[in-house]
């Protein structure tokens, strides 16, 4: 295509939202008429689905479960009036709450005003949380917020120890819609012990946000947490930063959540209009269809040109690849869908892999984030007439030259600042890419049994662990792995007892290995 045609396909494909001042550019992908003619029904269809979906269809069959994220931020589409209550509710009491902490008339024990926010969560529970604070904190917020989203000893540490001067002015925030993951019920436990060793009351300054009646639920009520905010069942961790889960971090850093909220309505409504060409998100899902023969064939690799967008490509990783990998469709077929999604930011990786983008493996498709606003104020010129800014402008319009023309294909998402209000919408717009993206290739992107699998295999394992070191303890001499194994009904979980021993014996909890490493077999045990 010569640069005239190219240009008026520019213009023919161009998107832009007035209100949001958002622009989508799916030029680079090169469909043609003939597919989106192709793809038109199935689109209908999708169109349908998400239409029922916000209706309040059980859009997650396995679970059983609504799916209302969108609710979040146009209360009224719920499908209930106690749904619509229920989250204007929790929204004043978000706000009532965060008022009074940054005012003092929620305060900590012994000093006048909280200082930081110790956020315990994973996955959905950390994520949205991780972006928002990253994107839109203010540099000097009012409480600085740190997270634990590991069951990493080391890495809790690291937390504690950097605030160990502040824990009497640190709030903690316990994020689990389950209540019951191990991660951030270690981080919990481990934050707690870490409270009490300062003679400070835990309770005092724990606040939860989970389901109701949850495990974590319980606990926060029956030791009296300063406040517990609800995380609804018809809200899936992956699209649940409009809710409770980050709100009210997002909130006590002083960040805007009406702009947030309004700015993902805004996205909605752009979203629910039933023609591919003048929907951003049906857009994007049928770019994602085209790239990868909608089978997930290419990855998306996410390339934001401004560093406070860097962990979107994080989060987008779940919310796509939590949602979109599966097995099995909605029939029952085993068809093994998803996009691996990847990126960090541009112009960074452009010194790191964007060689192997241009050159290597064409296993992928780019999409492009531009801001427009370089800075608050103004620019120094770093060469007459030329800013830092340009610099990152333009190295973001040559990486997407460079790689179409080398039939590597792109998507430009251009939004004029990152603010609440652009950061609710991009959230938006990914929510809805997504759900469209599932109902074409017709799966349940609201689960995640995969995860279950995973989950179950390492209860397993620390189960092992009880009735090895329950064996070992009765052993009066060193016994070899094999016979261990035997005694602990478990000779085919042998590679499992030599690591568990192994990870044991290495952080010196009272179990000595002796023998060759490099020839498990050699290795005998005892615990002393
Ligand atoms: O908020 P919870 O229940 O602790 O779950 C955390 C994460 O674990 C998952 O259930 C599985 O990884 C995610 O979907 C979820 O975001």
């Amino acid at each position: 295509m010569d640069a005239a045609a190219l240009w008026q396909r520019y213009q023919d494909w161009l998107y832009y939202h007035k209100g949001l001042e958002f622009y989508l550019d799916v030029s680079r992908m090169r469909f043609d008429d003939a597919f989106v003619a192709a793809m038109q029904p199935k689109f209908e269809k999708a169109f349908q689905d998400m239409a029922a979906l916000e209706g309040g269809a059980i859009a997650n069959p396995d679970e059983n479960r609504m799916v209302g994220h969108y609710w979040l931020r146009n209360p009224d589409l719920a499908p209930t009036p106690q749904i619509k209550q229920d989250i204007v509710e929790t929204i004043d009491k978000i706000e009532s709450f965060v008022r009074k902490v940054h005012n003092g008339d929620i305060h900590p024990p012994s000093v006048p005003l909280f200082t930081d926010i110790i956020s315990i969560g994973i996955g959905g529970s950390a994520l949205g949380p991780q972006f928002v604070a990253e994107a839109l904190a203010p540099d000097f917020p009012p409480l600085r917020i740190h997270f634990i989203d590991n069951s990493d000893p080391a890495g809790i540490d690291r937390i504690l120890t950097k605030l160990k001067d502040r824990l009497g002015s640190t709030m903690v925030l316990s994020i689990s819609k389950s209540g019951g993951t191990p991660e951030p019920r270690n981080g919990t436990i481990e934050v707690k012990t870490a409270y009490a060793a300062k003679n400070l009351d835990f309770s005092q300054y724990a606040v939860a946000i989970t389901g109701v009646g949850s495990n974590l639920d319980k606990q926060a009520r029956s030791e009296g947490w300063l406040a517990t905010f609800p995380m609804e069942d018809w809200v899936g961790g992956r699209t649940s930063e409009m809710s409770a889960v980050g709100l009210l971090p997002a909130a006590l850093q002083g960040i805007d959540i009406r702009a947030m909220l309004a700015g993902g309505k805004e996205m909605d409504d752009a979203t629910r209009v039933p023609e591919i060409k003048n929907n951003p998100a049906a857009l994007l899902a049928l770019s994602w269809y085209f790239a990868g023969n909608g089978k997930g064939e290419k990855d998306m690799v996410v390339l934001p040109y401004k560093d406070s967008l860097l962990l979107f490509s994080r989060y987008l990783q779940q919310l796509v690849m939590e949602s979109l990998g599966k097995e099995k469709d909605l029939k029952g077929n085993v068809v093994h869908q998803g996009i691996a999604v990847y990126g960090n930011k541009g112009s960074t990786d452009q010194h790191a892999y964007v060689q192997q983008l241009r050159e290597g493996v064409p296993n992928f498709f780019a999409t492009f984030i531009e801001v427009l606003e370089d800075r608050q104020g103004s620019s120094l010129e770093i060469e007459p007439g030329i800013t830092s800014g340009d610099y990152l402008s333009g190295f973001l319009q040559g990486t997407r030259k460079a790689l179409y023309e080398n039939q590597r294909d792109s998507i430009t998402l251009t939004i004029a600042e990152v603010n609440a209000r652009t950061v609710g919408a991009l959230i938006a717009l990914y929510d809805r890419a997504v759900g469209l993206y599932g109902f074409l290739v017709n799966i349940n992107a609201y689960h995640q049994p995969g995860v279950e699998a995973g989950k179950k295999a390492a209860a397993a394992i620390l189960d092992l662990q009880q009735r090895v070191m329950q064996v070992l303890k009765h052993e009066p001499a060193p016994i070899s792995l094999t016979h261990l194994a035997e005694k602990a009904g478990a000779s085919d979980e042998i590679e499992a007892i030599y690591k568990i021993l192994r990870h044991i014996a290495a952080n010196r909890r009272g179990l000595v290995l002796q023998g060759n490493p490099s020839q498990p077999t050699s290795l005998t045990v005892s615990a002393n």
